[in-house]
């Protein structure tokens, strides 16, 4: 079963994809942000190709080599870096999983498939199932974004006994302002030592009320990383 070195936990920055003025990708900027992060923030995981980091709107090898550059850039500097390997092929959320794999990334999250829904928790969980047994070594994050998925399962339906079918699964990157939702995952689950990252920061205090662990944010960061100092 995979476990990561440490719990992920406290703020994960949703990074952008920083782009040239032509469209291109600027990997130059990436090592810089990297030392943004952790020197002027205080920030030292990251979650890459996401909806910040517009990863559904890359190509797949763009989305590689973001990918690479991150964790090359951040050896040696950065905690954690989780990359979204989600995609609407399934052959492609694998091949980048087992890309994020061979590169030496800490974790990797999924969305639910958006197009053609899964229609049921059995079948995104066979999806997610399947993404993650392309890397099993990886810690698995599902990633639950229903307003901009349009999948509409609950969370906590999800995690009931998600570890059976996916060994490798380790947390909840929650996006969604459903708290009876977020909090029933998080009181159903107390047993395990899943990671619950909270995705909407205008909500976070609240979940944090009701048992996150982390989040995951765009807008929030050194104000609220003492939070997690001690
Ligand atoms: C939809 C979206 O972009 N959500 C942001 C939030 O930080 C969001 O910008 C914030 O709550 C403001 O609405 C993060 O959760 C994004 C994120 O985790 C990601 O990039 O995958």
């Amino acid at each position: 079963m995979a476990s990561p070195k440490k719990k992920l936990q406290g703020l994960v920055a949703a990074t952008i994809t920083p782009m040239t003025e032509h469209g291109e990708i600027n990997f130059s900027v990436i090592g810089r942000y990297v030392d943004y992060l952790v020197e002027e923030q205080g920030v030292k995981n990251v979650f890459v190709n996401g909806t910040t980091g517009e990863g559904l709107s890359l190509s797949i090898s763009e989305r590689c080599q973001v990918a690479e550059e991150w964790v090359t850039k951040g050896r040696n500097k950065l905690d954690q870096i989780v990359i979204h390997v989600g995609a609407l092929s399934l052959k492609e959320s694998q091949e980048l999983a087992q890309h994020a794999a061979e590169i030496g990334a800490d974790g990797i999250a999924v969305i639910a498939p958006f197009f053609l829904k899964p229609w049921n928790k059995d079948v995104l969980i066979n999806f997610l199932k399947e993404v993650a047994a392309a890397a099993p070594a990886l810690p698995f994050y599902y990633y639950h974004i229903p307003a901009l998925t349009g999948v509409k399962i609950r969370a906590e339906e999800l995690l009931d006994g998600i570890q059976d079918k996916i060994p490798s699964f380790q947390g909840l990157k929650f996006s969604d302002t459903d708290l009876l939702d977020f909090g029933q995952c998080v009181d159903q689950n107390r047993q395990r030592q899943f990671a619950f990252l909270f995705g909407v920061d205008e909500q976070l205090l609240s979940a944090l009320v009701m048992g996150a662990t982390g989040a995951v944010g765009s807008f929030v960061f050194r104000d609220l990383s003492t939070l997690w100092s001690n």
